[in-house]
């Protein structure tokens, strides 16, 4: 059995993030999806949703066999713990392959390091990001918050 960790966010799931997933499933037999803890998204806006409402939508796709609440502190508990064989990043994640896996290799666990494809957009106004599904939230109902209703 070929044990394969993908993670991320994961907020407000999207087409994206389900191309990912079924991408880094092709790596291996198992896919186990680590779920970042809300202080450790540091790069962009927090995500709106709770880490483990995040846990739970991940773990409701078909490519994902099961979703990890992330380590609020180290983020190398649960892949001590998972023992993978394989680790995809996400197309864009800014993490360095070389650095995790000399991470890895300090703490003697054998696993490579591989990088998933990214995805165009399949349609005119499919949106593939968290943050352009907030922006458009923002944009078309964020004056509705100052209506008083009558
Ligand atoms: C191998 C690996 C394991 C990770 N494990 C955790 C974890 O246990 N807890 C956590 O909060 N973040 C963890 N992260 C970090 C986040 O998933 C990641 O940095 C980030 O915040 C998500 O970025 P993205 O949603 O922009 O792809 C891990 C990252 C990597 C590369
Ligand atoms: N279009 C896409 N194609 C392939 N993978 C994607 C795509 N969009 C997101 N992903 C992957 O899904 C994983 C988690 O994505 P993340 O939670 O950062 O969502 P996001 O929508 O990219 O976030 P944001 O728009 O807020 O930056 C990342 O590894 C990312 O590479």
């Amino acid at each position: 059995m070929t044990r394969v960790v993908a993670q991320g966010t994961f907020d407000l799931l999207h087409p994206g993030h389900v191309h990912y997933l079924e991408d880094a499933a092709t790596y291996g037999d198992e896919l186990h999806a680590i779920v970042a803890r809300r202080p450790n998204v540091t790069h962009k806006p927090a995500p709106v949703l709770c880490a483990r409402q995040r846990r739970d939508m991940v773990d409701a796709l078909d490519a994902v066999d099961e979703a990890h609440l992330g380590d609020p502190e180290d983020v190398f508990v649960p892949i001590e713990r998972l023992d993978p064989d394989v680790i995809v990043l996400g197309f864009d994640q800014h993490h360095d392959e070389a650095d995790i896996a000399a991470a890895l290799d300090a703490r003697e666990i054998d696993c490579r390091v591989e990088r998933a494809s990214g995805r165009e957009p399949n349609y005119e106004d499919e949106l593939l990001s968290s943050g352009d599904i907030v922006d458009r939230i923002l944009r078309e109902r964020g004056d509705e918050s100052d209506a008083t209703p009558s």
